[in-house]
């Protein structure tokens, strides 16, 4: 895996960010897999800038999100919709109708789930997967115990997940305790994956993803699996890297 290793959370923001712009500059169309949490939102303050400043163009771009909450319809304000919706598509020209997200208050949600799989797949697959990562090695809703066969399904946040987004919710008992997401093997089929982390809290899970080995208790560790996938860390989330592995990395 390629590592960027960058100052602060600004110049992080903006390394990714450049990223997702070269790719839908060289293909217009480009299909983007996009990730909620707070690491990602200094990414989409740059891309929002990046459209308003220098004309980079959305306007044939389709998303997937990795993730929604059960139970939260797409309006609730602590939904993965509103925050998509806050934070980045209504800074930017992409119609509504390119954009996906899992609905979590889907009837069936079974059959939501194959919905969206069929989705990605019809989109011709995703060019880039911009992901974070939990404190406990999670990617999108992707539990420990996920492993590379798992495709979108229905999961059970950890206790750890449901504590770590309390602070999003009035209190821990309105935390969904279930979440629509896609799989690892969704994500590892992605042509192109994109990992930020930022903090301190995430520093042994960055440790374990990139020198750790490759298992399903530390999810994020299965992008060993991919070809394709850079990490951008800030200092605080590379703190625990070996010499060996920072010496490897990128400075941005
Ligand atoms: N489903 C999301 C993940 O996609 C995200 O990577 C993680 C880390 O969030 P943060 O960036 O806020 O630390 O939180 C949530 O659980």
């Amino acid at each position: 895996m390629k590592l960027l290793i960058a100052e602060n959370y600004e110049s992080l923001s903006k390394a990714a960010a450049h990223i997702v712009a070269q790719v839908v500059t060289a293909k217009p169309t480009a299909v983007l897999g996009l990730a909620t949490g707070s690491t990602p939102i200094g990414m989409y303050r740059e891309l929002a800038r990046l459209h308003r400043e220098e004309g980079v163009d959305f306007s044939r771009v389709t998303t997937f999100n990795l993730d929604e909450y059960v139970g939260l319809p797409p309006h609730h304000p602590q939904s993965y919709h509103t925050f998509m919706q806050e934070h980045f598509f209504r800074h930017v020209n992409i119609p509504l109708e390119q954009t996906n997200i899992p609905r979590g208050d889907a009837p069936d949600l079974q059959a939501e789930c194959r919905r969206y799989e069929a989705a990605i797949a019809a989109a011709g697959g995703i060019d880039l997967q911009v992901l974070g990562i939990g404190g406990n090695g999670h990617i999108g809703f992707n539990e420990p115990g996920s492993d590379a066969e798992t495709t979108t399904r229905i999961v059970e946040l950890a206790q750890s997940t449901i504590k770590a987004n309390a602070r999003f919710f009035e209190s821990i008992d309105d935390v969904p305790t279930k979440a629509v997401s896609m799989g690892i093997k969704t994500i590892l089929a992605a042509k192109r994956i994109m990992l930020l982390a930022s903090g301190e809290a995430k520093a042994d899970a960055v440790r374990r993803m990139l020198e750790g080995e490759k298992t399903p208790d530390v999810p994020a560790s299965l992008l060993q699996l991919h070809s394709d996938v850079t990490v951008i860390a800030d200092k605080e989330a590379a703190a625990l890297l070996s010499a060996e592995t920072k010496n490897s990395g990128r400075l941005v």
